[in-house]
């Protein structure tokens, strides 16, 4: 039996969870969940956002499949309180430092996406994002300089062992697709990034198999626009596949299809969708569940050895997309729940 830490968190998060449960229940694998609060919810339950009794779950779990966090109403709050600082906290306390954001154009949704269909089509990718680190985890805080003037500084470091983690990840991702990876980074300005080329460059030497070029950021997010389908793993930091990622989505359909997995050097994951708590659609069964539900296939996948699954859910979604079932987000009138029923009516 292994045990599933459900963290549904803020927003739609509790929306979205509820329905990639669901579709997991349907599945009759050995598994069992236990709920905890998470993010802003847990801030108002329990005084903080990541409790001891949540991280205890996370640690204790075999995975966790977790929603979203983020609330407005906490955006004055001293940081340390702040919903997002849960999953930064899962992030750090876990050890979750590769992060595997996969991005396809799912047959169907090319209108879906913000590009030409025919550019849209070619979308396969993975971007591989250093989750541990950069400025999200370096030295930050106010201060006031010479002039009496109000600054606010946020240090970006990595260092080298953490490069060289990450890339591996990002050669091993890609030395079982296309075999193609494009290290993105901002060398040209930052000296973060001339270390981080510099080690990519040297673990390139043990994956001659994998075909690496480098390309800096800015360069990068055009190229996503103008053609995606030239990328296949893109290995970076923790700000820059942040971004690109959420860019890729749109590339790609919509933010509500892209799933993520978070792992450590074991079998231990976080699996959770890349957008947010969506404030704006939260409670009118608008949110589009796929990205979670795609989420616990990874989670299947990774963490519990289950290809087989994980690839029965990928299949329901594809289908479900296929016969036009679509939230609002992609162009249609399906609730969360009405989605989600439609991938479970295709669990083959
Ligand atoms: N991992 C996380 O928990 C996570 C990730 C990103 C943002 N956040 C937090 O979420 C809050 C809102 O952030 P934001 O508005 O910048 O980003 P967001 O991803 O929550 O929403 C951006 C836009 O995408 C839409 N959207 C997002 N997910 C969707 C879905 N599944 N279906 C349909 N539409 C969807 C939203 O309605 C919104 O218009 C903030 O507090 C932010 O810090 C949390
Ligand atoms: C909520 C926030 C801390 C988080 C991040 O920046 O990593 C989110 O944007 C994400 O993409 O998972
Ligand atoms: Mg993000």
């Amino acid at each position: 039996m292994s045990l599933i830490a459900l963290l549904p968190g803020d927003g739609i998060g509790p929306e979205v969870i509820a329905q990639a449960r669901r579709v997991l229940e349907a599945l009759s694998l050995d598994l069992s969940f236990e709920e905890a609060p998470v993010g802003g919810a847990a801030y108002l339950e329990k005084g903080h956002p990541l409790p001891p009794e949540t991280l205890a779950l996370a640690k204790r779990a075999d995975a966790v499949l977790f929603g979203a966090v983020g609330d407005p109403r906490f955006d004055a709050v001293e940081r340390a309180f702040r919903p997002e600082q849960a999953i930064l906290g899962l992030r750090r306390e876990l050890g979750l430092f590769a992060n595997l954001r996969p991005a396809k154009l799912f047959p169907g949704l090319e209108d879906a996406s913000a590009l030409k269909p025919e550019v849209a089509g070619a979308i396969d990718m993975v971007i591989v994002r250093e989750l541990n680190g950069d400025v999200y985890f370096g030295e930050k805080g106010r201060r006031t300089t010479m002039d009496g003037l109000r600054q606010g500084y946020d240090l970006m470091s990595y260092n080298e062992r953490e490069v060289e983690r990450i890339a591996r990840v990002g050669f091993e991702t890609a030395r079982v697709r296309k075999k193609r990876l494009c290290s993105v980074d901002k060398a040209n300005v930052l000296e973060t990034s001339q270390l981080w080329r510099d080690v990519v460059k040297s673990v390139a030497t043990e994956y001659p198999d994998v075909h690496l070029t480098h390309m800096y950021v800015d360069n990068a997010a055009m190229q996503l626009v103008r053609n995606p389908g030239q990328f296949d793993v893109i290995v970076t930091g923790n700000l820059f596949g942040d971004i690109l990622s959420d860019q890729a989505s749109m590339c790609a359909g919509s933010i509500g299809m892209l799933p993520s997995a978070a792992l450590d050097t074991g079998k231990k994951g976080l699996y959770e969708p890349i957008h947010g708590s969506a404030p704006d659609i939260a409670g009118q069964g608008k949110a589009n569940p796929c990205a979670t539900i795609l989420s616990a296939a990874m989670m299947l996948r990774y963490s519990l050895d289950d290809e087989v699954s994980a690839e029965r859910i990928e299949r329901a979604v594809a289908g479900a997309l296929t016969a036009g079932v679509r939230t609002p987000d992609l162009g249609g009138t399906a609730t969360t729940a009405e989605m989600a029923d439609a991938v479970l009516a295709r669990l083959a």
